[in-house]
């Protein structure tokens, strides 16, 4: 109990897993932890300090199992193994915690998804109401950095989409409970922790991003002014580092993302675009489920980044899309790229085995299937010749690194078991010393036959035997009727009831022999394989390159297969600002409509530009005004990503940002009203959009009064026309919206057609100019399965209302400039500063003022 006491002290808040034996033992509070939270039994032994011992335990060969269950629920797990000899000193054997398993920085094949990465995020707070964020996935070896103003840390957070949030301890109450506050809003949902304050210092930051970069300065990597992110990142390399019980010596690359590197993609613009998750919260259909035919985990999981985090760099997409093009070829669902994926199918995770080898963590058959992925890289980058320059690159980086895979193959048996520690892993021929050893095991029977005969004919026993059991080792057996011609030599090992048993000296040293052969065997194959992953080190960084080349590939020839196979076109990119489309198509929708066959999809044109900047979009509800808005928001955004997309054509200027109000779910859990939330959201959009942003407004004002909504709707409305002046598309079912276009120059009325076939209504959703003539909600309420008299009560009083709003004297003008904000004349407080001068003052009256002004202010 002192042993692990003392163990546990360093990881107070981590469930210890302590091993004994063919078990892992968890004792007193990490025992009831997971007693309940894995639902195994509690049970007591022995006692420590006059008190019962309460432990729980897994036995050791279903770990993963147990591991995978507690990190799905938020844990993380120290692992601590017995590393020293049993039995070589006194007390207990020697243990150490040999990592710690936590949710953002697992790095286990078993229980990291395949398309999916743990991200480990450090956020910190500096000066100036500024914050550093230092995020990596201890799988792909790179550190991203990050800094930001405190106000746009969600945002900052979502773009890191993290599985483990850490931040200091010293930070303020404030802060600490801002975190808490964008956890419970949705922004990130996974655990988080402080650490000990003095692991986030700038300057230490620098200095590990330095040591892993093995470079003199962070310049090159534009890295260098980023105090902020430094201490966020000594704090995250810390982290990981504890962890993993070692140093990432993987880690080679830094990349700073900055504000205006990607285009930006709002969580609610990712949310309502079903990007890579339902509104349901399901994986499909969404864009990346359709989007998604990689052909393997390390593609999927670049393509996912690729679509939630465009370039705005025009550069990026074009390379992706002329190698695309050059992969697509001209031959439809036959191109380059078939054969390439043919190739591609069965390939390894290069990526994460190349990072479980840094960390000394792979497995053998993971490097088996390595080095059979490395011969087939191989092929490619002799085989592949393009034309394309990306490509070209990419090929290059496909070439394995020289004698890697003739040592994998020639140190690794073709089949190895699943752990060293089973032995069978080194392959035949490799290591002289391991051959002798097993020689020994496999000439065990030969060796007995021999004896055999040799004895029978030495003693002229002709019944004679040489055995072996588990309990007794090797001896020879002799029935009683021979014991007389037992010769001197041969010493009594155990007596049976017709039989003795005796054993030789020189059966005796074949024993030794043979017994310590299978250890040492055991041990030389332990220590070999160590040494194979020491000769893998040199080879990390290659093979991480390589890993991207291959993902790359991957995404590439996926992009390439989507385009032959759905019909998309490459998009055009152009300086002017607009977003022109020729019959475009909602994927999602598209695919879904194929699939039930019921009937195809109808492909609508989109022309904003610099005179048509604003669509104000009617028609009746089920008539595709939605899908229309998200079809022009996903082609925009799968052009910006280097994808091809679903239209004829496709005319796209620059874009900043994708916004999006679609609809509104209660936030319960945020304490805010369904109005609480769309006014937020529009205002959010209202201050950031920019004349480069795409802004999507779906019936903006429905969550009020129908006055109150109207009056808003049409404030909304008005100012992003006259001072966003972003491309807007505004779906509304209030027809006073679509007088806006006679005042505004830059805005057009749109509708989605729809046709009445006697009391019935057929949906066109072709998206035609002008304002809808009328609404059909009735009608659809009708298809809805209302029951008639609700039907005949609604169709009769929409006659009243109809006839009484005809009757209104006045129209609101509702697009008419307001007057002026009346002036509102300076606080208190901006009083009582306007009057200081600052010059003029001793610094104990500052003082004095100081608090003068605290009180005014926080009375
Ligand atoms: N262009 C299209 N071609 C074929 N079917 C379509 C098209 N657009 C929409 N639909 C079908 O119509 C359904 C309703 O569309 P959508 O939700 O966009 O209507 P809406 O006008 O936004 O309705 P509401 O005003 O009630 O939100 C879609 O689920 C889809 O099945």
């Amino acid at each position: 109990m002192q042993q692990y006491l003392a163990l546990k002290a360093g990881y107070p808040d981590t469930l210890v897993f302590y091993r004994m034996g063919d078990f892992y033992e968890l004792f007193y509070a990490d025992a009831e932890k997971a007693a309940r939270l894995l639902d195994i039994t509690l049970t007591q032994r022995g006692q420590s300090a006059g008190q019962p011992v309460t432990m729980a335990g897994v036995p050791f060969h279903a770990l993963e199992n147990y591991l995978a269950r507690l990190i799905k629920l938020g844990e993380s797990v120290a692992i601590c193994e017995q590393v020293g000899e049993v039995g070589a000193s006194k007390g207990p054997v020697e243990r150490k915690v040999v990592r710690v398993v936590t949710p953002g920085t697992l790095t286990d094949a078993e229980l990291l998804s395949d398309k999916a990465e743990a991200m480990l995020l450090a956020v910190h707070p500096g000066p100036r109401a500024r914050c550093g964020l230092a995020w990596l996935s201890v799988t792909q070896g790179r550190v991203f950095l990050a800094e930001c103003a405190t106000e746009d840390l969600a945002r900052w957070i979502t773009i890191a989409h993290p599985s483990e949030v850490i931040y200091s301890a010293g930070v303020t109450e404030r802060f600490e409970s801002g975190l808490q506050q964008l956890r419970q809003a949705g922004v990130f949902q996974c655990p988080m922790s402080p650490r000990p304050d003095w692991q986030f210092d700038g300057p230490l930051g620098a200095r590990k991003l330095l040591e892993l970069l093995g470079a003199a300065s962070l310049q090159a990597w534009g890295a260098q002014d980023l105090a902020v992110a430094h201490a966020a990142a000594a704090g995250l390399l810390a982290y990981a580092e504890h962890t993993q019980g070692r140093a990432l010596s993987h880690v080679h690359s830094v990349q700073v993302q900055r504000e205006d590197d990607r285009i930006d993609l709002p969580l609610t613009t990712r949310r309502n675009l079903e990007l890579v998750k339902t509104l349901r919260g399901d994986d499909a259909p969404t864009l990346l489920s359709l989007l998604d035919t990689c052909m393997t985990g390390m593609g999927s999981r670049l393509l996912r980044s690729w679509l939630l985090e465009p370039p705005r760099d025009r550069g990026i997409a074009r390379e992706r899309l002329a190698a695309t093009q050059a992969l697509r070829g001209a031959g439809g669902s036959s191109g380059p790229f078939s054969v390439l994926r043919g190739l591609l199918r069965g390939v390894s995770d290069v990526e994460r085995i190349t990072a479980r080898t840094a960390l000394r963590q792979v497995r053998p058959r993971e490097l088996v299937g390595l080095a059979k992925t490395l011969l087939k890289t191989e092929q490619f980058a002799q085989q592949g010749q393009a034309q394309d320059p990306f490509l070209a690159r990419i090929f290059a980086d496909l070439m394995p690194p020289p004698d890697c895979v003739a040592l994998l193959q020639r140190a690794l048996a073709e089949e190895p078991a699943a752990l060293v520690r089973d032995g069978g892993v080194i392959a035949d021929g490799f290591d002289a010393e391991l051959d002798e050893l097993r020689g020994i095991q496999s000439n065990c029977d030969s060796f007995l036959l021999d004896l055999e005969v040799r004895e029978k004919a030495r003693t002229g026993i002709p019944n004679l035997r040489v055995q072996f059991n588990k309990v007794h080792g090797f001896y020879i057996e002799v029935t009683s009727s021979h014991l007389a011609s037992v010769p001197e030599d041969y010493r009594r090992r155990q007596t049976l009831k017709n039989a003795e048993r005796f054993i030789t000296p020189e059966l005796k040293a074949f024993e030794d022999k043979a017994l310590s052969a299978q250890e040492r065997a055991l041990a030389r194959e332990k220590w070999l394989y160590e040494q194979l992953l020491d000769a893998l080190q040199p080879h990390v960084r290659a093979l991480t390159r390589l890993a991207q080349a291959l993902a790359t590939l991957d995404v590439l020839c996926t992009l390439a297969e989507r385009a032959a196979t759905l019909g998309w076109c490459a998009p055009q990119f152009v300086a002017e600002p607009c977003i022109e489309i020729e019959a475009g198509r909602h994927p999602v929708v598209e695919a879904r409509l194929a699939e039930t066959a019921n009937g195809s999809f109808i492909a609508n044109h989109t022309r904003l530009n610099a005179n048509t900047r604003m669509q104000v979009i009617t028609g009746p509800n089920m008539g595709g005004k939605s899908t229309y808005m998200r079809q022009v928001a996903l082609i925009v955004l799968l052009a910006c990503m280097g994808s091809h997309v679903p239209a004829a054509a496709c005319r796209l200027g620059p874009i900043d940002a994708i916004h999006t109000r679609i609809g509104a779910a209660d936030d319960l859990a945020n304490a805010q009203s369904t109005f609480m939330l769309e006014m937020t959201e529009a205002a959010q959009i209202l201050h950031s959009a920019t004349p480069h942003s795409l802004v999507l407004m779906d019936e903006i004002g429905r969550g009020t009064s129908t006055f109150d909504g109207l009056a808003l709707a049409s404030g909304i409305a008005t100012h992003l026309h006259d001072k966003t002046r972003a491309f807007v598309l505004f779906a509304t079912h209030y027809f006073e919206l679509t007088e806006l276009p006679a005042r505004a120059r830059h805005a057009v009325n749109m509708h989605v057609s729809a046709t009445e076939a006697g009391s019935d209504i057929v949906f066109l959703h072709e998206i035609q100019p002008g304002p809808a003539s009328r609404s059909y909600g009735i009608q659809v309420a009708k298809l809805a399965g209302m029951p008639a008299p609700v039907l005949h009560h609604a169709r009769h009083t929409l006659a009243a209302l109809e006839e009484r709003a005809g009757a209104a004297e006045r129209q609101v003008d509702l697009f008419a400039p307001p007057p002026a904000p009346e002036a509102v004349g300076p606080t208190a407080l901006e009083a009582a500063l306007a009057q200081i001068q600052p010059d003029t003052l001793s610094p104990r009256e500052a003082l004095d003022l100081l608090y003068q002004l605290k009180r005014m202010a926080l009375p």
